[in-house]
């Protein structure tokens, strides 16, 4: 690839006790590209995207986002450095509205005295922005942005998060297992989501087991096995069940993938 990859890392090691769940992992993402993350369960996806998203500081090993090292020491850190995450469970406050879901944690005062003093919300900022934000992304079936995020659907719901996401995410947005919970028309308004945010330019790294969903939008997959990445692979190349067998380890991925 001619490109610069825009987010890696190399060797990272993670141990909890005597369970080793990141065993010297390494890890690419291109600009502009879908990668979906695959692997068997407990083969480490989870622990390698939260040592990428600061949700975890790996024991060794070194992250890179545009080339610069960085040290996230909390999700927090890696937000401020443009790496948005969508959690599996969301991570949305079901009694709050669509628009103060949106800016949890990173509220608009009002300009002046009683932003400052008073810390004072800008409402009209904030509905106005996740209202740009939402259509943008093609969402607004949502017909009221007060409207509670509980009484939303599910699809809808994943929909708001994705959202905030990419309205957050600058550099890279991480989503896990954004389908998992979600019916077929849900699932592919999420997809088509998804494909929208990669057309705006960002970058996405895709965890999921829906090897069909994988080979519907990735680019290009990367396969973790045993704590590490055992190969990438180009989903125009390689069928489902190849690579369902390089998961599990019944084949061997060719040279050229492992070497990606
Ligand atoms: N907080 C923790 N404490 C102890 N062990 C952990 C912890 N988090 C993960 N592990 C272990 O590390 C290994 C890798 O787990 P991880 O969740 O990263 O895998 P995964 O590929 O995301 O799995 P799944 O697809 O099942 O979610 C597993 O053996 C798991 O039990």
């Amino acid at each position: 690839m001619a490109q610069e990859p825009i987010l890696t890392a190399r060797g990272l090691v993670k141990r909890y006790g005597r369970v080793t769940a990141l065993d010297h992992a390494d890890f690419d993402l291109y600009p502009g590209e879908i990668l979906a993350v695959i692997g068997d369960n407990g083969a480490g996806k989870s622990s390698m995207i939260k040592a990428i998203s600061g949700a975890v500081t790996p024991d060794e090993g070194e992250i890179r986002l545009e080339g610069q090292p960085v040290h996230f020491r909390s999700p927090m850190d890696a937000r401020a450095a443009g790496i948005e995450t969508v959690y599996q469970n969301l991570a949305l406050s079901p009694a709050l509205s669509i628009a103060d879901n949106m800016f949890l944690g990173r509220e608009i005062r009002k300009p002046g005295l009683f932003g400052k003093l008073f810390r004072t919300l800008d409402r009209s900022a904030m509905e106005k922005m996740a209202r740009s934000k939402l259509s943008e992304l093609g969402l607004m079936t949502i017909q009221n942005i007060n409207q509670a995020v509980e009484t939303l659907s599910g699809g809808q719901r994943q929909g708001v998060a994705v959202a905030r996401a990419a309205a957050f995410g600058s550099k890279v947005v991480i989503m896990d297992e954004p389908t998992a919970a979600l019916g077929v028309k849900e699932s592919r308004r999420v997809l088509e989501l998804i494909l929208d945010v990669r057309r705006r330019g960002l970058p996405i790294v895709l965890i999921s087991h829906n090897m069909p969903h994988v080979f519907e939008v990735a680019d290009r997959i990367h396969i973790h096995r045993l704590g590490r990445r055992l190969c990438v692979i180009n989903p125009k190349e390689h069928t489902m069940s190849d690579a369902v067998a390089f998961m599990t380890g019944a084949k061997t991925p060719p040279g050229e993938a492992i070497a990606a």
